[in-house]
């Protein structure tokens, strides 16, 4: 035999019940459960409210008369008009009854805690009478039943004892008496020995339904609500919980502890002691497997099972050397607070013993404070004790799973997801079981820690990077064309899913929890924007406090970089093609790194040289495995690279750079990459980098332009100086053509000296042969001392330079 519990969503409206009877139609044939009803959803709340407005002798006429209609509405949707008329005499007779009571109340001016029991009782007994009413529609021999009669308890009112021994007893008797009958029992009320009403506190519908399964050893209790199961974490706080499968009693109480909403598993303790299997099922998913909670569970792939939080608590600290070695202190303390009712929600302890930490309620704090303070008088005035200090605001997150036992590295999955996303920890405990590790820290970065643990984790589930674009130019429009295209293969292959959740040029922003679609990320800048204000963006960025951040700078502007060292010391990642910030004072690109460093965060800038080629990344390789670069050598003017291939035959300098410019090489002003700007910025990267603390000065460029072209103050005006100085660069060229050499641009590091020479280089020079934009770097090391190591390939354009930013995101993503 089953027990099926239906929760309140389950018998709230016209829709959960027709749910609730075909449920009970497809159950029916492998013979009679027995239902146990809550009240219609709501109504246990209305009836408190009411009961409370009686005693203050405030008008609560509408309030009941809207509960009574949502059972007539019922009634009237659900029952043929013939058949109506005795269910709503009885109901009339239940309200009057109420009114009644509730008239007593308010004469009175006074509601006990028995009072207040019995008008409860109303919500279970009309849904109970209602629903079992409807079921004769559909089934045989149905028979509506008043719990209270059946769990006796003591005069608890509010949270009754129960006296199992009779209740058992009792259940038995009737059940032997009416087995043949498809029952709907009233839950969450009970009554005294002298039949006073009494109810059975939080999730006492549960409870019911465990006691009657106990005391028939029920081969199942199924609780129906309105959700898939037990979820690995709170929806509301976490968009990908999912669904648990499987749940042993244990894990499924120490999730509960924390908070897990649909089943109250210390409600479930008969079941578990007689081990009956629980199954929470969603009456509107009915086909849906639902959580098993049951005492012998499958071995299961998941490291943990899910992620329980509190969201408001508030620690004391107790320190003083008058602990230290005291065994009775603690004994003091706990006995205290459980004298005072004052529920300890988690107890962390030095292993100096000199100090005790846990955390209660914030409404039990500040008593438990005064109660200290007076149990431990002697001990504060003699100093051997300091007074207890309150910290509040602050939220317990534990993570929950008997996987966890025995394997080593949750702890440290756990740690590294918070420090990741800097989230300072307060106090940890764990529980000697290895169950539960739980955590304490600052309430607004709940949100936060809760997503990122749960990405930690659960790796099958897509890891989310939050990312915040700067730049909607040729790279920025590429990047969000490439990130658009590749979602599907991104969520398929790496697991991982990029959220661009604000984007800004430099007139417009738009930042949003929601995310941007990037299929419209154009029109949606234009409608919804605000004018730019990068000092709004970035604290608006932190602001939304999420996990797993990025900050993207695809400006070729010196604003951002002011902002990159107060973003990644707020734990937030760097993604930047801009060059500005690395070439910069050289105190500041240290800054960058120590930032990154202390934060435990990403700052990475691969496209600052070669755009997509792997260089920066090639370098530090070699740099972290202890090798010493001698010399590099480079072509890193893509722009320079293109023009020096293509200008050929009878083609004009001045075109050849516009060209370059049309296809995206050249900088926003293509003067830096001519006047060899861009170029001196990159080997001041690569040669810091290399370990050497240079500043742009100690760079030293050979122009290749002529004084009149450097000296152009626009891009128009430098255009036409190139056009007027054609037979200039015609000679270069004719030179190096005559003596069968090509003309580069070519940097060098070496003994610490960085250069940039225009250079005529015949065939044997392994420069000599380059196409398009063709970047090439030659690393000569320790190890590489006879051949270099080379990479080269095209080193500019949207394309290959949004890869680079990309590929650094995806990078951050999988770390
Ligand atoms: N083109 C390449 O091959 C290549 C290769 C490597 C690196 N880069 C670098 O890429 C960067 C972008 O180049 P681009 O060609 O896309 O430039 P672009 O001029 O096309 O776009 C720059 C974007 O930055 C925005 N912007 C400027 N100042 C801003 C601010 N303060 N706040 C927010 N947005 C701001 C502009 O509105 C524009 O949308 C440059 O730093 C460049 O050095 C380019
Ligand atoms: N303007 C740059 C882009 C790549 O950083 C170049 O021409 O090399
Ligand atoms: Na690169």
């Amino acid at each position: 035999m089953k027990i099926l519990k239906f929760g309140g969503t389950s018998v709230g409206s016209i829709a959960s019940i027709k749910a609730l009877m075909s449920i009970l139609e497809s159950e029916l044939p492998q013979g009679n459960p027995i239902v146990v009803l809550s009240a219609f959803s709501g109504v246990t709340n209305q009836l408190i409210d009411i009961a409370e407005k009686a005693r203050q002798e405030q008008d609560y006429s509408a309030e009941l008369k809207s509960i009574e209609n949502r059972h007539f509405d019922v009634v009237r949707a659900l029952l043929p008009a013939a058949a109506q008329n005795p269910v709503f005499s009885k109901l009339t007779i239940y309200f009057n009854q109420l009114e009644d009571i509730l008239q007593s109340v308010s004469v009175l001016k006074e509601l006990s805690p028995q009072t207040r029991d019995l008008i409860l009782s109303f919500g279970e007994r009309c849904s109970t009478f209602t629903i079992s009413h409807l079921a004769r529609q559909h089934f045989k021999d149905v028979l509506a039943v008043d719990g209270s009669e059946y769990i006796k308890t003591d005069a608890a009112f509010g949270n009754a004892r129960v006296n199992t021994a009779l209740s058992d007893l009792l259940i038995q008797n009737f059940y032997n008496l009416h087995q043949a009958s498809l029952l709907f029992v009233t839950g969450f009320i009970a009554s005294t020995d002298d039949g006073r009403i009494t109810t059975l506190g939080r999730g006492g519908s549960d409870y019911t339904a465990a006691i009657w399964g106990s005391a028939l050893a029920a081969s199942e209790i199924q609780i129906w609500t309105d959700v898939d199961g037990m979820l690995t974490a709170d929806p509301r706080i976490v968009e990908k919980a999912f669904p648990l499968k499987e749940l042993s009693y244990t894990e499924a109480m120490e999730l509960s502890y924390f908070g897990a909403k649909v089943v109250y598993p210390p409600t479930m303790t008969p079941a578990f002691l007689k081990k009956i299997p629980i199954v929470i099922k969603n009456t509107f998913n009915p086909a849906f497997e639902g959580t098993y909670i049951r005492p012998d569970t499958q071995p299961s792939d998941l490291p943990i099972k899910g992620i329980s939080s509190i969201n408001d608590v508030t620690i004391l600290n107790l320190s003083g050397s008058g602990m230290v070695g005291k065994s009775g202190f603690s004994g003091r303390l706990f006995s205290l607070l459980s004298r005072e009712q004052i529920n300890v929600i988690l107890i962390t302890q030095s292993s100096s013993e000199h100090s005790i930490t846990f955390a209660v309620k914030p409404d039990d704090a500040v008593n438990a404070l005064q109660m200290i303070n007076k149990e431990f008088e002697l001990e504060l005035q003699t100093n051997k004790l300091e007074y207890p200090s309150l910290e509040s605001n602050l939220s317990v997150i534990a993570i929950v799973g008997e996987n966890m036992r025995h394997t080593p590295g949750m702890s440290a999955r756990l740690f590294n997801a918070l420090g990741r996303n800097g989230v300072n920890v307060r106090a940890i405990a764990q529980g000697s079981s290895e169950y539960n590790i739980s955590v304490i820290l600052s309430k607004e970065d709940l949100s936060k820690a809760v997503n990122a643990v749960h990405d930690a984790f659960f790796s099958q589930l897509k890891k989310t990077l939050h990312v915040f674009c700067l730049g909607t130019g040729n790279i920025g429009k590429t990047l969000f064309s490439q990130l658009h295209s590749q979602m599907p293969y991104l969520a398929q292959h790496n697991d991982l899913e990029v959220k661009v959740m604000g984007i800004s040029n430099s007139r417009k922003m738009h930042l949003s929890m929601e995310g941007i679609d990037l299929s419209s990320w154009e029109e949606t800048l234009e409608t919804y924007s605000e004018k730019a204000d990068l000092q709004h963006f970035v604290k608006r960025m932190r602001a939304m406090n999420l996990p797993n951040c990025v900050f993207v700078d695809n400006t070729a502007s010196a604003e951002p970089v002011q902002f990159y060292e107060q973003v990644l010391k707020s734990s937030i990642s760097v993604v930047t093609c801009n060059k500005i910030g690395n070439s910069g004072d050289y105190s500041q690109y240290q800054a960058f790194k120590k930032a990154a460093r202390t934060a435990g965060v990403d700052f990475y800038y691969e496209t600052n040289v070669g755009a997509g080629l792997p260089i920066i990344r090639t370098l530090r390789d070699l740099m972290l495995s202890g090798d010493k670069i001698s010399r590099i050598e480079a072509i890193l003017s893509g722009t320079i690279s293109y023009i020096f291939n293509n200008f050929r035959g009878d083609r004009k300098f001045h075109d050849v750079v516009r060209e370059a410019q049309e296809k995206g090489y050249t900088e926003p002003d293509p003067r830096d990459d001519l006047n060899g700007k861009d170029f001196m910025r990159k080997m001041l990267i690569l040669a810091r980098d290399a370990g050497h603390p240079m500043e742009s000065s100690d760079v030293s460029i050979e122009n290749m332009l002529p004084a009149a072209c450097m000296a152009a103050t626009t891009v128009a005006e430098f255009y036409t100086s190139l056009e007027a100085n054609a037979s200039y660069f015609e000679n270069l060229k004719s030179q190096a053509e005559a003596a069968g050499k090509v003309l580069r641009y070519i940097g060098k590091l070496e003994h610490g000296k960085v250069e940039i020479t225009l250079q005529s280089v015949d065939e044997s020079h392994p420069f000599y042969m380059m196409s398009g934009s063709d970047n090439i770097i030659s690393f000569t090391t320790n190890r590489y001392s006879q051949r270099p190591m080379v990479v080269k390939g095209p080193g500019a354009g949207a394309e290959v330079t949004a890869a680079g930013v990309f590929a650094d995101i995806i990078n951050i993503g999988k770390r």
